[in-house]
């Protein structure tokens, strides 16, 4: 594709509720090692949701129109001068975010934790769903050819799912309880078992999101139940046969009572990885947690080797991300795409690039969740 001759439509978020599409100037690459790339498919995670419905998340604040969407693959049309590992034509998942590469976190191997960070549709940075973008080489992970373009979408939150099962360090034969069934939590779950977990148990309060997490890859299932944390926990253990509590218990809801079951449902020295984002504070079991010598840890997006991971697996046929996707719209149905994962049907939407040719529409999305 020619991107002197090509759209670069861009869906910008002006404040909540208030979008527009606008064809902004193709960029520029910045540097040598940088690509130019045109964005193919682009997902709708919560966070883009969320900015569209609440102009912010925590102290990240939208003040100035900025373009949405981070999820996405693209195809490499242009290689700065010192770039090695791609050329034009290859086939890409797009890493979002940016470190400075200099601080006591990059420097670390943890550049998930960079204070510098440029992360796609974060204020004040523009995201994904444009035509095209410009990365650093090594930002870029190339897709072999049994990996499609709409998977490579898929690789951001299989990521953050990797990062996550990875804090938890899961080995084989462990038990996992995965709190909440959405895109994140079943990509939890399925990383899991691809880590070697024997039992893999998914939580949620949506009774066909648990179905869904049965077929894609979960053991057992537990629909929450609006009682005691302790009961719930209980309950959790009695169903999946972990009378001692569970290796792992993953947090990928973000939910007060699902953190409050979490600390209830690991076991004695067992471990819990907080993965979802809800409140900003809440009342967690700090006794629990001191009591069994609990290992908590956080998760915050995904850092060295995880995105390469992330494509190994969906190229290893051991997560098929293709099962999460819902459906695939038109670049100008994006508004559209978002009320439709607002209202909670769906599990995974895909936008198309503005100069992707698709047949799809919005109306024809069903209900998956
Ligand atoms: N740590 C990170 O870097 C990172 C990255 C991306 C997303 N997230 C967070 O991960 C979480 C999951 O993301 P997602 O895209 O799958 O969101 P989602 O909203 O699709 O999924 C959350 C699920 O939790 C379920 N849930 C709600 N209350 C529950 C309860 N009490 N018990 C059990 N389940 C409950 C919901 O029904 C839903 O299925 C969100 O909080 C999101 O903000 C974190
Ligand atoms: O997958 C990446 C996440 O969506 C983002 O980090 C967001 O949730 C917070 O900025």
């Amino acid at each position: 594709m020619d991107p002197k001759s090509a759209s670069n439509l861009s869906f910008i978020l002006n404040k909540p509720h208030d979008v527009q599409f606008s064809d902004k100037p193709v960029p520029s690459l910045q540097g040598p090692h940088d690509v130019l790339v045109a964005v193919n498919y682009t997902g709708i995670c919560g966070s883009d949701v969320h900015y569209w419905e609440h102009g912010a998340i925590g102290h990240f604040v939208v003040k100035d129109p900025m373009v949405l969407g981070h999820e996405s693959s693209g195809t490499v049309v242009e290689v700065g001068p010192s770039v090695k590992t791609l050329k034009k034509g290859d086939r890409i998942a797009l890493e979002p975010g940016y470190p400075c590469r200099r601080c006591q976190p990059c420097l670390s191997g943890h550049y998930n934790l960079c204070p510098e960070m440029r992360f796609a549709a974060t204020p004040p940075y523009d995201g994904t769903l444009t035509g095209f973008w410009v990365a650093p080489a090594d930002f870029c992970y190339k897709l072999p050819d049994s990996v499609s373009l709409q998977e490579g979408a898929m690789i951001e939150p299989l990521a953050v799912a990797v990062h996550i099962v990875r804090q938890a360090v899961v080995t084989p034969g462990q038990s996992v309880v995965v709190m909440g069934a959405g895109p994140v939590g079943l990509l939890c779950a399925a990383v899991a078992r691809a880590f070697g977990a024997s039992k893999v148990v998914s939580v949620d309060i949506v009774k066909s999101k648990l179905e869904f997490a049965k077929s894609f890859c979960s053991t057992h299932t537990y629909i929450s139940q609006r009682i005691a944390a302790e009961e719930n926990a209980a309950n959790i253990k009695k169903e999946a046969g972990l009378e001692d509590g569970a290796d792992v218990v993953i947090d990928a809801s973000g939910a007060e009572p699902s953190i409050q079951t979490s600390l209830h449902t690991v076991r004695m020295g067992g471990t819990y990885v907080q993965g979802g984002m809800g409140k900003s504070d809440i009342t967690f079991p700090i006794m629990a947690m001191c009591l069994k010598e609990v290992t908590a840890k956080g998760s915050f997006r995904y850092g060295s080797g995880d995105y390469k991971l992330a494509v190994d697996l969906v190229a290893d046929g051991k997560v098929d991300v293709k099962k999460l996707i819902s459906g695939i719209v038109q670049f100008k149905e994006a508004e559209d795409a978002f009320k439709k994962v607002k209202q909670g049907e769906v599990i995974k939407i895909l936008i198309a690039g503005p100069n992707e040719k698709i047949e799809s529409s919005v109306s024809a999305v069903a209900a998956t969740a």
